[in-house]
This record gives C-alpha cells, structure tokens and sequence, in this order.
C-alpha cells in the first residue's frame, strides 16, 4: 500500500472508531472530559498500532504519545493528531477531525483529513482549485470557536471580513479546501500536528500556506510549537496578507 493511501485508510478507520465510541456514549456513562480522553485514547491505540504494524520502521509524532526525539534523526515521521477538536466531539457537533501526515526528508509528502461528522476523506493528491480570481468581499475568514486570535478582531473591526467560528484546525482548513470559506487564519498557539495533515493536503490542492509572517511551515523540528498559520486561495494571498499585516 502507499503512502498516501495508508494515511487515507488510517483517517477513516480511527474516525469510524471515533464515531462508533460515540454513539455508544450515553450506554458506557461518558460525557465531557471522560469522552474526551476516551476518545484521544481509542483514536491514539488504533494509529499507533496501525503505523507500528505497517510501517514498523518510521517514527510517530502524535499530540497522544511521548515525543520520542529519535524522530529527529529518521528520514520518514508520521506526524498525527488523533482527535482534533475534542471539545466539538464531546459536544455532538460535526467539526473535529484526524489527521494523519507523513513527513518525509524536510517535506511533508502524504496527508489525510478524516471529517467523520461529514462522512468525508480529503486527502493530499494533487487536484487544483476551479478558482482563478480573488473571492468577492466580505471575505469569510474560518476561526478558532473558544480562541480565536486577536489579529482576526482587529481584521473583521477593519477590513470587509466575516468571522466564521469553527472547531478543529483539520476542519477549518478542509472548509478553504471545500470552498465553504475563502481563509483560515490562526495565531497564538498550535502544534505541528494541528496543522501538518491539513496543510498537507492544502498543499495538494495549490492553496496558499504559510505562517502568518509569510514563512514556509516547517515540521519534525525539535520543538513542535508551531503557534500560527495561514491556508487560502492564491488569488486572496496578496490582499489578505495586507490586510493582516496593517493591523498585525
Ligand atoms: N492557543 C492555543 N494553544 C495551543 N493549542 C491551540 C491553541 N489554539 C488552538 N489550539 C489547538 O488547535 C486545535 C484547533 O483548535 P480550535 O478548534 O480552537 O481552532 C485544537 O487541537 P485539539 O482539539 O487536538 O486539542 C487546539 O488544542
Ligand atoms: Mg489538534
């Protein structure tokens, strides 16, 4: 199997899982916190002995697991976040995520975006966007619900912006993916694996991702801290990054 499948096949089945372990919730007597954690653990044990089984020879870095730093010195790392937007999943709602990444020799050379809400795989094969020019304002910019950054306030008080709140990273880059919003921007704090199977499959599509300051994304480093970033169209690159800019 691929690389690009396997990272398919791992989203879907760990969202299946995901899926399955809520819908038997109210049965097991779980709710908030301990569906949470419940549900970080099963997605966590599924990837973590699916990658050990298919690819016992690449390292893992998972927001789940201890940060084993021999993934420093391996050409091939599986970059994973097992559930993101657990806040979302323990409240029923559709937007949480999994993602699965491979980091390969400085790249990030496979990606998949597990939406279980939405019965959706995105993934990164390389298709473009139909869109050839920027979008009409007011721009619809996706949000962190429960932190959305300052840089977007100021954005929305000054430009012709629509805030659209969203949980998970996964989901909100997918939204830009799916044309659901022209933008995601985030600030002030994430790790690579909120971000590194969604841009990797953003990356795919010919969006724009960058770091808010406009430098590349860089993954498998030592610290995996990477607190902002920016995922749209091409076309809105220039304006938008203007817009944030003056008001940065
Ligand atoms: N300021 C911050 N510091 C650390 N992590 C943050 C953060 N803001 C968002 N994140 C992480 O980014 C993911 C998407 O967040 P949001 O839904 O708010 O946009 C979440 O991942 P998890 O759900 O995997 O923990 C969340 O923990
Ligand atoms: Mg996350």
């Amino acid at each position: 199997m691929g690389d690009l499948q396997c990272a398919i096949d791992l989203a879907e089945g760990a969202g299946k899982k995901l899926l399955q372990l809520r819908d038997r919730a109210g049965e097991l007597g779980l709710e908030g916190r301990e569906l949470k954690d419940a549900g970080d653990r099963t997605a966590q044990e599924f990837l973590a002995q699916s990658l050990h089984q298919l690819h016992p020879q690449d390292a893992v870095l998972s927001e789940e697991a201890v940060d084993d730093k021999c993934r420093l010195d391996s050409r091939r790392v599986w970059i994973i976040d097992p559930l993101d937007g657990t806040r979302e999943y323990s409240e029923f709602r559709d937007d949480w995520a999994v993602h699965v990444a491979l980091w390969e020799d400085g790249e990030l050379s496979a990606g998949a975006v597990a939406l279980p809400g939405l019965g959706l795989v995105l993934d990164s094969a390389e298709q473009d966007m139909p869109m050839t020019v920027g979008p009409a304002r007011p721009w619809r910019i996706a949000v962190s619900r429960s932190r959305p950054p300052q840089i977007v306030h100021q954005l929305a008080q000054n430009a012709e912006v629509e805030l659209v709140p969203m949980g998970s990273a996964g989901y909100k880059v997918c939204a830009v993916v799916r044309g659901e919003v022209d933008a995601y921007v985030h600030a002030g704090g994430q790790y690579e694996w909120d971000s590194a199977a969604p841009v990797a499959v953003a990356q795919g599509k010919g969006l724009h991702t960058s770091r808010v300051d406009g430098s590349p994304l860089e993954y498998n480093r030592a610290d995996p801290y990477l607190p902002d970033l920016v995922v749209c169209h091409p076309a809105l690159k220039r304006e938008l990054f203007e817009a944030v800019h003056a008001f940065a």
